[in-house]
């Protein structure tokens, strides 16, 4: 947790869920009311496919509802894609770029991650930038190169605590029920935070940095209580609105 920083708990679908589904997001909609939803954040990213339905499923209610994805151009002649211009007109608030299954499966750089970062600034939703090492590179101690890197590569200039979120998700640690150590965490985290306090000054020292891979409502605790982690970037654990509300809830006993 960082003082002063409103927790985001956000969950991501990925290539999961079908009208069938929509049940347990009215759950997570119902189910986010009350006194915690004065100060943590929840959202939940389903496909696209579900978007614009999830988002008049919540509108009385706080869980706000992002995308996975957004292409950097507003619009045109870019066949499968969507734009985050097409995201805010279904009401979307967020959406998530630059996750390791993006920059594996459609060889995303951080140029790229980059340049939708600005697309969706310019559209008016938040980015969630994601940034994480592979095992191979935190077995050879580059973890840190890895988050400078990306880092650098991915987040634009007019990113500010509003409008931007970092998610750390370590490759390794996604879909794998292996987490990193708290202290672990709590060493990236710092890092991230000293370095997006260099370059944003006030903006960098309160924007929300996410810990995502394999939390459970087990391991949620533990791991959001580490200093400079602002909440989660849930996937398999946010199908079902129960998880993902026992994961929202451990803040129920955390001060922030
Ligand atoms: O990739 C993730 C969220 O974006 C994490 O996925 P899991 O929680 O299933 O490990």
């Amino acid at each position: 947790m960082t003082p002063d920083v409103r927790p985001l708990v956000a969950g991501n679908w990925k290539m999961n869920g079908t009208r069938q589904s929509l049940g347990e997001i009215k759950a997570m909609a119902d189910g986010v009311h009350g006194m915690l939803s004065e100060r943590v954040d929840a959202l939940i990213c389903p496909p696209s496919t579900l978007l614009y339905v999830a988002t008049a499923l919540c509108t009385d209610s706080p869980l706000m509802v992002g995308a996975q994805d957004c292409h950097q151009a507003s619009h045109g002649a870019h066949t499968g894609d969507i734009s985050a211009e097409m995201i805010a007109d279904c009401f979307g608030t967020h959406v998530i770029l630059g996750h390791s299954e993006r920059r594996t499966d459609h060889g995303e750089t951080d140029q790229l991650v980059k340049a939708k970062a600005q697309a969706a600034h310019e559209a008016g939703l938040t980015a969630i930038i994601c940034i994480g090492e592979t095992s191979d590179e935190r077995d050879a101690y580059q973890t840190l190169d890895v988050l400078m890197r990306q880092m650098i590569g991915s987040i634009p200039l007019d990113a500010t605590a509003d409008n931007t979120v970092i998610a750390y998700e370590p490759l390794w640690a996604i879909g794998s029920g292996l987490t990193p150590t708290p202290t672990d965490v709590g060493v990236a985290h710092a890092f991230m935070r000293a370095e997006l306090g260099q370059r944003f000054g006030e903006e960098g020292r309160h924007m929300r940095l996410l810990y995502g891979g394999s939390v459970k409502p087990t391991n949620a605790r533990d791991l959001m209580s580490v200093e400079n982690v602002d909440g989660a970037l849930i996937g398999g654990a946010s199908l079902k609105a129960a998880d993902f509300l026992a994961i929202y809830s451990v803040y129920d006993g955390l001060t922030v």
